[in-house]
């Protein structure tokens, strides 16, 4: 159903699948309009009332009524509670729960076992070291992502719109399932993903006027990008 357009430039590369692109942080329809219609395969939306992407449950039921059918929906949360999780996944019915705060392996498998959907935890990376946390994590969730390790000071555990160096996962197992995030733009997607064989990416900032505000220009630019024919 979805992406099939980039899927002989995939092969060509050696790569089986198109690669899946997220969306993150949406909160209006018109852009979320704008990621499903330029072939977004994956949705996001934040459930932190820290970030200016926060958005309450009503809404984020609204859009994902929207999206479902036409992408997986995911919803983003940090150290979310059990009674929280219960209630996003009530009401949204969500794909994917993507937890981005300091869940421990044992919390993220916890999350796991309670809700029947993909887990995707997100791994800070700012040196070689921070990747032992792969080998912690792996076993227990459907896909690893890897963002920048947030700014000193930063309020947000994510969605800085900071990159990290692509050249730490030149000696990823090929077989690791893996998110691909962190200060990506229509300009640098190209290039991560051909440095990184990333299967997937997930960009909020990159895609944005300001913070909290999605471009659908920006949007459009991006899949494109991925897709290579931008
Ligand atoms: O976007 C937020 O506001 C946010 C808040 C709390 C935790 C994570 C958050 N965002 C994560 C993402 O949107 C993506 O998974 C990823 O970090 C990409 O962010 P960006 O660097 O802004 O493209």
């Amino acid at each position: 159903m979805r992406n099939e357009a980039g899927g002989g430039r995939a092969a060509a590369r050696g790569r089986a699948m198109p690669v899946e692109i997220k969306i993150c942080g949406l909160s209006d329809e018109a852009t979320l309009d704008a990621a499903l219609d330029a072939g977004a395969s994956h949705v996001g939306f934040v459930s932190f009332p820290k970030s200016p992407r926060h958005v309450d449950i009503p809404r984020a039921r609204a859009l994902a009524d929207l999206a479902r059918g036409r992408a997986a929906i995911a919803v983003l949360t940090v150290d979310a509670d059990d009674a929280a999780l219960d209630a996003l996944v009530e009401a949204i019915d969500p794909d994917v729960l993507q937890l981005h705060g300091h869940e421990t392996p044992e919390r993220t498998a916890a999350v796991k076992a309670r809700f029947d959907r993909e887990v995707w935890k997100a791994i800070p990376v700012a040196t070689a070291d921070d990747l032992a946390a792969i080998a912690l994590y792996q076993s227990v969730v459907d896909r690893v992502l890897f963002d920048a390790k947030p700014p000193k000071g930063a309020v947000l555990p994510g969605g800085n719109g900071v990159a990290f160096d692509w050249g730490l996962l030149a000696a990823l197992d090929p077989s690791l399932r893996f998110v691909l995030s962190g200060g990506l733009t229509p300009e640098n997607v190209a290039e991560a993903v051909a440095r990184t064989r990333a299967p997937a990416v997930d960009v909020s900032s990159g895609v944005e006027s300001a913070p909290g505000v999605k471009d659908q220009d920006r949007i459009r630019a991006f899949v494109r990008a991925v897709r290579s024919d931008g």
